[in-house]
């Protein structure tokens, strides 16, 4: 899209709660000017904050959904609501960004008539644009759209187009795996304390661990196993902890975990 004609578009998030507040300010990051983006609020404490916040205007439900670009961010079990309340305002043509877990394109092409659907997964890590954000186009979207979509959610971190087919698991992934790692520097930080640390120092080693081990796989592009070899030295202290892992079951309970949350996410199809 031309940087003139990207500026005569209005951008509206339909539902500005976390996922919709991260997918906000990266557009607005990635050149979106604030006058022509809008935002939804259903209590004015809300509606002040997102205005101090990122400038842009807070509408009405259908004021939003009149938008050229109308990013969803309602949870799935809000959308029948959201759409009764705003049937008929969505424009011919219009792109419809879907942020919503588990629910299909066709669900979405439905509930929203004219508009043209583009389903994606964001992570929480874009609030500081190191999200990972998968995207896959509707019946009645293509090419167009996909760029148009990938521009806009640029400053989320990392894009990637995957089939539609494969969303559910990559929100297993990537959507609620943030939560997974949460859990695994909560409970690093944890054995740190029962080793003696303060839990202030555990907790900053624990983070910084986390960080640093993402950055060594993403930036070498290195196999995880490899990478844990190079950890473990012979009879050493890594070969200890990796043992109590193996016996505790950590790795069949991460990968439960990723299939539990991708069988959801098919579930809120609906
Ligand atoms: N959080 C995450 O890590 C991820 C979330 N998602 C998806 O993102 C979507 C949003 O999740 P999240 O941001 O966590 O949820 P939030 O509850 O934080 O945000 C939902 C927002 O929708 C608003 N809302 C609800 N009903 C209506 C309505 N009828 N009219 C107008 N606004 C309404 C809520 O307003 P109010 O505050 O007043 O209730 C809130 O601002 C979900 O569909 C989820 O599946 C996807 C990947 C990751
Ligand atoms: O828990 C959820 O349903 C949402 C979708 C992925 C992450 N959070």
């Amino acid at each position: 899209m031309a940087d003139t004609e990207q500026s005569a578009v209005t951008v509206a998030v339909l539902g500005t709660g976390t996922m919709g507040e991260a997918v906000l300010a990266a557009v607005l990051a990635g050149g979106q000017p604030a006058e022509r983006t809008l935002a939804t609020a259903r209590r004015p404490q809300r509606a002040a904050e997102l205005t101090e916040r990122h400038g842009v205007r807070v509408v009405t439900v259908r004021e939003a959904a009149a938008a050229d670009v109308v990013v969803l961010g309602v949870k799935p079990q809000q959308l029948d609501a959201v759409a009764a309340e705003v049937a008929g305002a969505v424009r011919e043509g219009a792109l419809l960004v879907s942020l919503l877990a588990g629910v299909t394109t066709a669900r979405l092409a439905a509930a929203f008539p004219g508009a043209k659907v583009v389903r994606t997964v964001v992570n929480t890590p874009a609030v500081v644009g190191a999200g990972v954000t998968v995207l896959a186009a509707g019946a009645g979207a293509g090419e167009a759209e996909l760029a148009r979509t990938e521009e806009l959610l640029a400053a989320t971190g990392t894009v990637l187009r995957l089939p539609e087919g494969q969303l559910d698991a990559a929100t297993g992934v990537s959507g609620s795996g943030p939560a997974f790692v949460f859990a695994v520097a909560d409970a690093l930080a944890e054995g740190g304390v029962g080793a003696g640390l303060p839990r202030a120092v555990a907790l900053q080693l624990a983070a910084a661990t986390v960080l640093g081990a993402g950055r060594l796989m993403v930036e070498t592009g290195t196999h995880p196993a490899l990478l844990r070899e190079q950890v473990t030295s012979p009879a050493g202290t890594t070969a200890a902890g990796l043992r109590e892992l193996d016996a505790q079951g950590m790795r069949a309970a991460l990968v439960s975990a990723v299939m539990a949350a991708a069988k959801r996410s098919a579930e809120l199809a609906g």
